[in-house]
């Protein structure tokens, strides 16, 4: 449609242990939003499916397994970004196989949804911690 941006797909997990607290990483140096503390995922590569792409980002940036059938959606989020508008959709995911290490991020922590505040993040996951935070 005219006047109207193009779309990016991002697709995010809530990696979510026992305790309740969920699995945020640090983007590395260099990146854009370089040190913003985020949810696990990536750009939904084209004849890509949403689950197939989070799947595949959560192998290559953590070292786990995860089937679509572990993704529960859970919330979104859409955003400006440059001259085109983020699409963030956000799965819950409280099952994995292996341990997640931080092969892609600078860092990488539990943190239960109440002290994400505390945390800078990109401009798009402020309504995703809401929800979370359930307010
Ligand atoms: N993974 C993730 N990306 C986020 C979040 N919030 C947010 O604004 N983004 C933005 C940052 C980037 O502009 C975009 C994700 O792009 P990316 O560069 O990390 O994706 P990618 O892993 O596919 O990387 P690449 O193949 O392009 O190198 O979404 C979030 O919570 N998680």
């Amino acid at each position: 449609m005219e006047n109207s941006p193009s779309i990016l797909f991002v697709v995010a997990a809530a990696l979510t242990n026992g305790k309740g607290e969920i699995l945020l990483q640090k983007r590395p140096m260099g990146a854009q939003m370089e040190g913003l503390w985020e949810f696990p995922g990536g750009k939904v590569d084209v004849g890509e499916s949403p689950e197939a792409a989070l799947v595949r980002e959560l192998a290559e940036e953590l070292g786990i397994i995860v089937t679509a059938q572990d993704l529960v959606p859970e919330t979104f989020a859409s955003e400006p970004l440059g001259d085109r508008n983020l699409v963030l959709l956000l799965y819950r995911c409280t099952t994995w196989l292996g341990t997640p290490s931080a092969i892609y991020a600078s860092d990488i922590q539990w943190t239960l949804p109440q002290d994400m505040a505390d945390l800078p993040m990109p401009p798009a996951d402020y309504p995703l911690v809401r929800k979370l935070q359930g307010i």
